[in-house]
């Protein structure tokens, strides 16, 4: 039988599972996915992998977690992107959902469950936008009750201890400098020691009722693992790793060993940490990109992942076994070995500054000769061996992709990712045009075929690179970009406005940074083809960014194609979204090859 050519549109189809948790006696495993084209909750009774559904809600969730019974699971939904997240119970075996935490125009973040299923404690909005409160919520009485007024910094619940005798929240002061505190019987207690100097503390898990491991870069520049005896009350440095830095830390009570992620610029590395031996071993995990592990009681690890060629898929691990997929989604009938394999570079910026960067190869036989610039979102994130659909779809279409890891992205260390702190504008922008240049000279591209896209902080990217240097680009992708800074900065959720001074700066006291760094200052010089695209329900980067440029653009005669999808926010979320989103991308690039 001979079958056609893999086309385009088989991409479309790639599914993708955005979080999962696993009943405490393993007999279902919940996780939220696109399989009918909208997230919904589906769950598999294993050992058997086969989906079925539990909710008609069409929208995703995320923080899902069971009851210690097994007899409801917490789940979290916000609406079409609006990220106000809404906490609800859910029944094993689907149907309506029992309303915990309903409030119109409110978050409720990190929720977590007490042993008992007495209590449900979480982060919120309610009347606290900007630092937060830390509450919980009986659930036999359905009463609220504020266990921590936020004050100073945003207020995140991180951990609560197996007994729910305490828990530990962080104070967000910066994307770099995020302090624990324990709060111990209403007493608060700093988990790292008292310094000036910045530093962050993530993966915080209890392997006891009174012991607490962290990641932390705390005097360092790379996060390692880390510990306090709640007792003893003495901070540790446990072990550091190898290469990289720690990411994310899950503890399995059967092994008492604790598995880390490290992340080594853009892959992961497992290890396992023995608490008994005190030894660090490499263990092999099954993705390039670990989303997230846990440990069922059993000593089963359970694994959401992805890599550069594989999309989002769930593993387990017995104990003594190796990795088994429960899932086995991949591009429909697209083998793996004709996607994109990206090759790591590295370059030298303008200050001399290694940079790393992700180059996707076009597919041989469709090569159009054509580059795409794609400066990642975040900023203080990075682009990593992950599977994205429109990079492989774009790659077998013909085009190149070019993700630099500028200055600010994370994985790097501190140092490097506050290199983006009040700087915006400057030295990330150089460190794209110098990514394009080590290309270039390196005959990876043709300086005559560029092209340019980027989403959010990526967008604001290419609006400003399309502004400061249109010799280099034919036409111009913006997803969801900052344009105005000014605009920008007062438009953001009000629990980041404690973080803006430090990320940005001021929009008085730097006026001047300010306008150089908006790209609406370049409107003159932004003269080549473009499309913007816009999620309106957007609470990060709100549509008045788009629209302002689009409306400024067309006044001064500029061509720009505006679509504004009515229920998305930051992300299209809806695979009839996601695909009109796509084919306009690839119309749109096609007219300028
Ligand atoms: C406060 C913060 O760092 N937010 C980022 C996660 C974020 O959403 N940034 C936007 C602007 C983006 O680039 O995605």
């Amino acid at each position: 039988m001979e079958f056609p050519q893999p086309n385009v549109e088989q991409f479309f189809q790639t599914l993708v599972i955005s979080d999962f948790a696993v009943a405490p006696d393993e007999s279902q495993l919940l996780y939220s996915t696109n399989i009918n084209g909208a997230f919904n909750l589906w769950a598999m009774d294993l050992p058997h992998t086969y989906p079925y559904p539990l909710t008609t809600v069409n929208q995703d969730s995320h923080g899902m977690q069971y009851a210690e019974s097994g007899s409801f699971a917490v789940v979290g939904f916000d609406r079409d992107g609006d990220e106000l997240s809404q906490l609800y119970a859910l029944h094993p075996e689907g149907g309506p959902l029992v309303p915990l935490l309903e409030k119109e125009g409110e978050r409720h973040m990190g929720a977590k469950l007490t042993k008992d299923s007495k209590w449900l404690y979480y982060s919120t909005t309610r009347e606290n936008p900007t630092y937060l409160n830390i509450e919980r919520l009986n659930l036999e009485t359905y009463e609220r009750e504020l266990m921590l007024e936020g004050e100073e910094a945003a207020h995140q619940l991180t951990a609560l201890s197996p007994e729910g005798t305490s828990f530990v929240f962080v104070k967000v002061y910066a994307n770099t400098y995020i302090l624990p505190f324990l709060c111990d019987s209403g007493e608060v207690v700093a988990l790292t020691p008292e310094t000036a100097e910045h530093h962050t503390v993530s993966g915080i898990v209890y392997t006891s009722e009174r012991d607490v491991y962290m990641l932390t870069n705390y005097d360092a520049d790379r996060s390692y693992l880390a510990r306090m005896n709640l007792d003893e009350r003495r901070f540790e440095v446990v072990t550091t790793a190898e290469t990289g830095e720690f990411s994310n830390l899950t503890y399995s009570k059967k092994e008492h060993a604790l598995y880390v992620t490290a992340t080594a610029g853009v892959s992961d590395l497992l290890y396992r940490y023995d608490l008994t031996g005190g030894n660090l071993t490499a263990v092999e995990a099954p993705v390039e990109n670990i989303v997230k592990l846990t440990a069922a009681d059993s000593g089963t690890l359970y694994m959401l992942g992805r890599g550069a060629t594989m999309p989002f898929n769930l593993f387990q691990k017995r104990l003594g076994e190796t990795w088994e997929p429960l899932t086995n989604h991949k591009v429909p009938g697209v083998p793996r070995d004709i996607m994109s394999e990206p090759e790591v570079l590295n370059y030298r910026s303008f200050d001399d500054l290694e940079i790393e960067a992700l180059f996707f190869p076009a597919r041989k036989e469709a090569a159009n000769g054509h580059t795409i610039l794609w400066p990642h979102g975040g900023p203080q994130a990075s682009e990593r061996k992950m599977f994205r659909s429109l990079f492989q779809l774009l790659a077998y279409e013909g085009y190149n992709i070019l993700a630099p890891n500028f200055r600010g992205s994370s994985d790097y260390g501190l140092s490097f990712k506050k290199m983006v702190e009040g700087d915006w504008g400057y030295g990330p922008r150089l460190d794209n045009i110098y990514a394009l240049e080590y290309v270039i000279e390196h005959g990876y591209a043709d300086r005559e075929k560029l092209l340019l896209m980027g989403g959010s902080y990526g967008g604001y990217m290419a609006l400003l690179l399309h502004g400061r240097h249109p010799e280099y680009f034919k036409a111009v992708v913006d997803i969801f970009g900052v344009s105005n800074l000014f605009s920008f900065v007062k438009s953001v959720p009000d629990f980041w406005k404690p973080i803006m001074q430090q990320w940005l700066g001021d929009p008085e006291d730097d006026y001047d940074r300010f306008v150089t760094d908006s790209p609406i200052t370049y409107l003159d010089q932004m003269t080549k083809p473009m499309l913007v695209i816009q999620g309106a329900n957007d609470p990060r980067v709100v549509q008045e960014e788009s629209d302002q440029i689009v409306d400024a653009l067309r006044e001064n005669g500029v061509d720009v194609e505006y679509l504004v999808l009515e229920d998305e926010g930051h992300g299209f979320s809806k695979k009839e979204n996601e695909i009109e989103v796509y084919q306009r991308v690839l119309e749109f690039f096609a007219r300028y090859v």
